[in-house]
């Protein structure tokens, strides 16, 4: 489902040495799989034996009984598609091999030897196994049939799906080998382990999976051995976890004594495409490798994952001041160093009362308390319109005694007049040259303004108006230094909110957030605003929610209206989304002209939209293959 799989990691109860009481176990863990639409499961190492079964492996019985066993729980899953991954004991040429087998409907597909053996303190697996690293052959024979064998076998699904699987003191080891499958497009990887509980341990363990989820732009999933593994002087806590590209997203209690299985829906069509945008990824070594073409695998019939509404604004877990802080100081450093390489000691900044001037304002204001500047050498220009209402003046005015910086009136009317006289445009004819003189007329204002004052034009448009040309050009699209553009709107309100925090713009605050978004171009109705932006150009939540997917992840539109279904619930219906998206993707594709020239400004947050880094299109490519996706 649009590259989602769900995997799994299962932990059993174990009986040391007795491998037909754990095939029970095991098979009802298959089963509860299965019916939760698993492609593939893991299981812990060594699973059949039990991990601590220590010199028992070197008897000839609990190998057989092993064997049995598994040929047991073989004849059992015939008609199983879930991918299983159980860890068995392998005798080949008289040596003994810690093995992950990988099955699907009942055929073992291949079998992958542990690389690393630990062999200090209280793990001596040497004296029972030896490293599959320098393995000669490439197939081995069990249970009457020839099996892929060797520490270079994938397995994909020729879909989205390549996975690889590794053992336990493997991760742990300098250069796991899933560093290698990963760089050799696995893009989900397996662990079966059997890690001890020691104080603290489970925090190293969950740090090991999740960088090396993030490490290999991957999915992890580790599973490891727990309740009824010997205590004689270790314990195992029964540890499962999955982590996809540097995340966290199932954990299950430690201790538990009973079986366990938590499950996971992840992306990988995502990391697919975060990989193509990685050079360090595209620049990893390849290797030989064998890959091994899966059944088809069971389909996920609806999807188990939130997808977040905001992917911008920080979760609500997260420390408001300190993300608040961090992307203060961003934009406030870059200002910094761009006044000060220019030895310019003013900025002027157009302030209207709407959100996005108010934030470059309160980050300036910011910038001049850091370097002990004084806040009156910040000019900041109220410039009323046809449109203007006495709400947003009046909160630009109080915002600005409130800082205590310069203010400064311009009328723009007479200029906007005038120049509709110069041009011939009908003063009644409110269409987008008299919304646009406005918008110059201000920025010609402010710029000539700066040269008066020896002074620096900051600009206010955020990342959301720049994704959709939400400007004017050569108004207030230009600037010398584009103070928000690395920040989308719905950003923009959560940082804006967390200056409620001073109490003494706490009120004004509180209004110009609840104020109606607007270019203010059109002339009000009785103080009243009329255009409201997200009414003609749709909600910016949506708009933050399409560029985000469609910029970090590359995804297709049919994706993007996917996840944005399930994020917003119904909050918007399949209609409303199509109609938005199919104005964001217009827009995005017909505005680029005016990114192409957009003035210099900070990086924020993952996703900006200069040509000179991190996006860069032609101002004009065809939008129709996007927009026929949709269809
Ligand atoms: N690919 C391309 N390469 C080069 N030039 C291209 C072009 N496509 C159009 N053009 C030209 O660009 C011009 C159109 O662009 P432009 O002049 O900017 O005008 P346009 O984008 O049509 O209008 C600006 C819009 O932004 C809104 N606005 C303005 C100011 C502030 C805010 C706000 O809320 O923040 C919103 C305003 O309400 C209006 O709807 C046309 O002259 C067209 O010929
Ligand atoms: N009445 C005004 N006085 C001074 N500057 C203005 C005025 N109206 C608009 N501007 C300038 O033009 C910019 C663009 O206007 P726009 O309406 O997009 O921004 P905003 O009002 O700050 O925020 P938002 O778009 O979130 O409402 C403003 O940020 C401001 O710098
Ligand atoms: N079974 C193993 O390979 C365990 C080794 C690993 N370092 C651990 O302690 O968890």
């Amino acid at each position: 489902m649009y590259g989602y799989y769900r995997v799994a990691a299962a932990v059993n109860k174990t009986t040391v040495a007795n491998p037909q009481k754990n095939a029970e176990e095991i098979l009802s863990l298959i089963q509860e799989a299965q019916e939760k639409e698993v492609s593939v499961v893991v299981f812990p190492e060594l699973t059949l034996t039990g991990y601590t079964a220590s010199d028992l492996f070197l008897n000839q019985t609990l190998l057989a009984a092993q064997n049995g066993s598994l040929e047991y729980i073989l004849n059992n899953i015939k008609s199983v598609d879930t991918i299983v991954i159980l860890g068995i004991a392998l005798l080949e040429a008289d040596r003994l091999y810690n093995c992950a087998a990988v099955i699907q409907n009942g055929e073992i597909l291949g079998l992958i030897p542990k690389s690393y053996l630990p062999n200090n303190k209280e793990f001596y697996e040497k004296r029972q196994f030896v490293s599959g690293r320098d393995i000669v052959r490439t197939t081995t024979e069990l249970l009457g049939k020839e099996v892929p064998f060797g520490v270079d076998l994938l397995f994909t699904d020729k879909k989205e799906m390549t996975f690889g699987v590794e053992i336990c003191e493997d991760l742990w080891a300098v250069t796991p080998p899933s560093n290698h499958m990963a760089s050799n497009g696995a893009n989900l990887l397996f662990n079966l382990s059997a890690s001890n509980e020691l104080i603290g341990k489970h925090e190293y363990r969950e740090e090991l999976v999740r960088t090396q989820s993030a490490r290999c732009m991957a999915a992890y999933v580790y599973a490891s051995a727990g309740v009824g593994e010997s205590t004689t002087d270790t314990v195992y806590g029964g540890h499962a976890l999955i982590a996809e590209y540097g995340a966290t997203i199932a954990e299950n209690e430690r201790f538990s004594l009973e079986n366990s299985l938590i499950t996971a829906d992840v992306d990988l069509e995502r990391l697919r495409w975060l990989r193509i945008n990685e050079s360090s990824y595209s620049d990893g070594r390849r290797k030989k490798t064998r890959v091994i073409t899966l059944g088809a695998l069971p389909q996920i019939s609806e999807l188990q994952k939130e997808i977040t509404p905001a992917p911008f604004v920080p979760s609500a877990y997260a420390d408001k001041k300190e993300r608040c802080d961090e992307i203060v100081h961003i934009q406030a450093h870059g200002l910094i160093k761009r006044m000060r390489h220019a030895r310019i000691e003013k900025a002027l900044i157009g302030i209207s009362g709407g959100l996005d001037s108010t934030l470059a304002l309160l980050s300036t204001h910011r910038a001049f308390e850091m370097m002990g500047w004084e806040s009156r050498n910040i000019v900041a220009v109220t410039m009323p319109g046809f449109g203007t209402t006495s709400r947003t003046k009046s909160n630009a005015v109080k915002l600005c005694e409130a800082l205590g910086v310069t203010l400064k009136e311009v009328d723009i009317t007479e200029i906007s007049r005038k120049e509709f006289e110069a041009i011939e445009h009908d003063p009644e004819e409110l269409s987008v040259t008299y919304e646009n003189v406005q918008a110059r007329a201000r920025t010609s204002i402010l710029m000539n303004m700066a040269n008066k004052e020896g002074g620096l034009v900051v600009g206010t448009g955020d990342l959301s108006e720049i994704a959709l040309g939400w400007s004017t050009y050569n108004g207030d699209h230009m600037s010398m230094y584009a103070l928000n553009s690395g920040i989308p709107k719905t950003l923009i309100k959560y940082v804006i909110e967390y200056y409620k925090s001073n109490e003494a713009i706490a009120e004004i605050i509180d209004d110009i957030l609840d104020t109606p978004i607007s270019p203010e171009l059109l002339p009000h109705r009785d103080d009243e605003i009329v255009q409201e932006t997200e009414s003609i150009v749709g909600p910016y939540e949506l708009h933050d929610f399409f560029l985000y997917h469609f910029i970090k992840y590359g995804a297709k539109p049919s994706k993007i209206r996917f996840l944005a279904l399930k994020a917003f619930d119904i909050k918007y219906d399949e209609e409303t989304v199509t109609k938005w998206l199919k104005v964001f993707l217009k827009r995005f594709f017909t505005q680029q002209f005016k990114r192409s020239c957009m003035p210099d400004g900070p990086k924020v947050g993952t996703i900006s939209l200069s040509p000179r880094a991190d996006w860069k299109m032609p101002s004009d490519a065809d939008m129709q293959a996007w927009i026929d996706e949709l269809e």
